[in-house]
C-alpha cells in the first residue's frame, strides 16, 4: 500500500498538555503531552492497554482527566465534554461499531447530522416550511457522503445486513456528516481483510485531503499507520516514549524495545 501522502499541515490546532488519567488505583495517563498540526494525520501507537483509546475518550470528553489541559481550537479546557467537542467540531468513531443497527445506512448517517439541525420538534410544528427546507438540505449533505464512500447501492439497506468493512464505512459517514474538523478513529481496520483495508485508508486520506479535515487515530497495522500518517506519537504504560515522523519513530529504539517486549 502506498499513499503517496503529500505532507501539508498548518498551524496548530489540538495541544495536549501533560494529560494524567486514572481510574482508582490504575494510571491510564501519564503526564502526556503531544500537539497537532491542522491537516495532519496523527497515529496514536502503542501495546494493548497503553492508554491510546484512554487519550481518545479525554479528548472528545467522555473520561476526564486529573490534571493537565487540552486545547482545541485555541481554547483551553481542563475537562472537555462530549457535547462541546462535538460543537466545536470533533467527531469520533469507535473500536466496536457503535451504528443502529436496525436502521438503513441513510437514517444512520442522518443521525450524524442531529447537532447541526436548528429548528427542533415543537418549531417543526409551527415552522413547518423551513424544517423541510433544513431537512432537504440535510439529506442532500449525505447523499453527498454516501457518494463520496461509494456505499449508493446500500443507502436504504438495515446496517446489520452489511459486512463488517461496509458498518465501518458507514460509521466514517456518521462522523463525516458532523462535518468535524478534527475525526478521531479508533482502529478503523480492525478486523478488515487486505482489500478493505485499502479501501478505508483510500478514504482516509480522501477525507483529509479533499475536506481538508485533521484526522487522529489509533491504528495496530504497522503497515497502514507508516503509510497514512504524517506523525506518530508512541504510548507505552500510558505514557508517551516518543513522537516524530514515521520513520524517525520506526528506528527509534525505544519503540522497538517496547514494540519486541524488551523489559526497561
Ligand atoms: N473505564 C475504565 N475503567 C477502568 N479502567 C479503564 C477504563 N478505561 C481504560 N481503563 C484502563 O486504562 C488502561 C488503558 O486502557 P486503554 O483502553 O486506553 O488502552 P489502549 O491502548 O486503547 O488498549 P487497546 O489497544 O487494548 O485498545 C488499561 O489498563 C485499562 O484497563
Amino acid at each position: 500500500m502506498n499513499s503517496g501522502k503529500v505532507h501539508h499541515t498548518g498551524d496548530i490546532i489540538l495541544k495536549i498538555d501533560n494529560i494524567a488519567l486514572s481510574f482508582g488505583g490504575i494510571k491510564a495517563l501519564t503526564d502526556v503531552s503531544f500537539q497537532v498540526r491542522k491537516h495532519e494525520i496523527l497515529a496514536i501507537i502503542g501495546p494493548n492497554g497503553a492508554g491510546k483509546s484512554s487519550m481518545l475518550n479525554c479528548i472528545n470528553g467522555v473520561y476526564h482527566p486529573q490534571d493537565g489541559a487540552i486545547t482545541f481550537k485555541g481554547e483551553t479546557r481542563k475537562q472537555m465534554r462530549p457535547h462541546i467537542a462535538a460543537k466545536q467540531g470533533i467527531a469520533r468513531t469507535f473500536q466496536n461499531i457503535a451504528l443502529f443497527k436496525g436502521m438503513s445506512v441513510l437514517d444512520n448517517i442522518m443521525t450524524g447530522r442531529n447537532l447541526m439541525m436548528k429548528t427542533r420538534f415543537w418549531q417543526q410544528a409551527i415552522y413547518w416550511g423551513a424544517a423541510q427546507r433544513e431537512e432537504i438540505e440535510h439529506r442532500k449533505k449525505v447523499e453527498e457522503i454516501i457518494r463520496f464512500l461509494q456505499i449508493e447501492s446500500v443507502r436504504k439497506t438495515m446496517v446489520s445486513q452489511l459486512s463488517y468493512g461496509l458498518q465501518k464505512r458507514v460509521e466514517l459517514g456518521r462522523a463525516l456528516a458532523a462535518e468535524p474538523d478534527l475525526l478521531l478513529l479508533d482502529e478503523p481496520m480492525a478486523g478488515m481483510n487486505v482489500e478493505e483495508k485499502q479501501d478505508m485508508c483510500r478514504f482516509i486520506l480522501e477525507v483529509n485531503e479533499q475536506f481538508g479535515t485533521t484526522i487522529i487515530l489509533i491504528e495496530h497495522d504497522m503497515g497502514v499507520v507508516m503509510d497514512l500518517s504524517d506523525r506518530v506519537v508512541v504510548l507505552e504504560y500510558g505514557r508517551k516514549i516518543a513522537d516524530g515522523t514515521p520513520d524517525e519513530v520506526r528506528s527509534n529504539q525505544t519503540v522497538i524495545d517496547a514494540y519486541l517486549g524488551v523489559s526497561h
